[in-house]
């Protein structure tokens, strides 16, 4: 059966085929050579209190438009100023309205750290992820069958950028546990199917390894859903939707810290 995620991957693989003729991976590799090295997120995600990590996300399959986001360097700003301990960029062009060019602009803007958020499943990805500035990039375990996710994995360690390895099922965390993942997320949203259910985290969350950072993902409406994922033992929970649509991003980052 082709799911949702499916079409998707499909679309992201004929875009990056067009940046692979643009750009060759030699040329993206003497461009990460001249970028300054990737930030460790880790002591934010680990500090006292829960931590957040804000999206800027223009649009997605399940919600259609959510926000223009003309400028997302303003907009990174703001939740820098809230205090997000890193940021998340989709860069998901078809369903998402990203691009590496957001990246870019809010790479210039901000000096926390910044996560690549895309459908990753080539080493060219990783490549492209640092040579844009980004600190952390997404590992969804679901689009990385066989050896992939601790080939991606190791990539992505080398290059200095922390994997989110991306979990939505027990399986899916047993596979993040054994390539050593130190950052775990689980999705509450079935990216096969669309579905959200918020107590997918409370149920994975006991299964992530002692040690590792557990970060809940999508479902949040407002400051009590954090307050529900941290309950459930969440040290990050990433917010897309509720803060590209609050008017006061900054406020309502505020407030989810405060929990
Ligand atoms: O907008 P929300 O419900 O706050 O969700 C944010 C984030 O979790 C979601 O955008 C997301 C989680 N994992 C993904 C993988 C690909 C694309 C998007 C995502």
């Amino acid at each position: 059966m082709t799911t949702v995620l499916d079409g998707i991957v499909d679309g992201v693989l004929e875009d990056l085929a067009a940046r692979q003729r643009e750009v060759p991976l030699a040329e993206l590799k003497a461009r990460v050579a001249d970028t300054p090295p990737a930030l460790d997120p880790l002591p934010g995600f680990r500090a006292d209190g829960v931590s957040i990590i804000a999206e800027v996300k223009r649009r997605s399959p399940s919600k259609g438009a959510l926000a223009d986001i003309p400028d997302p360097a303003k907009l990174a700003a703001e939740y820098a100023a809230g205090g997000a301990a890193a940021i998340s960029v989709l860069t998901e062009r078809r369903r998402f309205g990203g691009s590496l060019a957001d990246l870019d602009a809010v790479r210039a803007e901000v000096a926390v750290p910044l996560l690549r958020k895309d459908f990753i499943v080539t080493p060219y990805q990783l490549w492209e992820a640092r040579a844009h500035g980004a600190d952390l990039a997404l590992l969804m375990v679901v689009s990385l069958e066989g050896g992939l996710l601790a080939e991606l994995h190791g990539l992505a360690r080398e290059l200095g950028l922390t994997p989110l390895v991306e979990t939505h099922t027990e399986a899916e965390i047993a596979r993040a546990a054994e390539v050593g993942a130190e950052v775990i997320g689980v999705n509450a949203r079935d990216l096969t199917t669309l579905q959200v259910d918020n107590s997918v985290f409370a149920k994975l969350s006991p299964l992530i390894p002692a040690g590792a950072v557990r970060v809940a993902e999508s479902g949040v409406a407002g400051p009590e859903d954090v307050a529900a994922y941290r309950r459930d033992g969440a040290d990050v929970v990433l917010v897309g939707e509720a803060l590209v649509k609050s008017g006061d991003p900054r406020d309502s980052i505020t407030k989810f810290r405060a929990v």
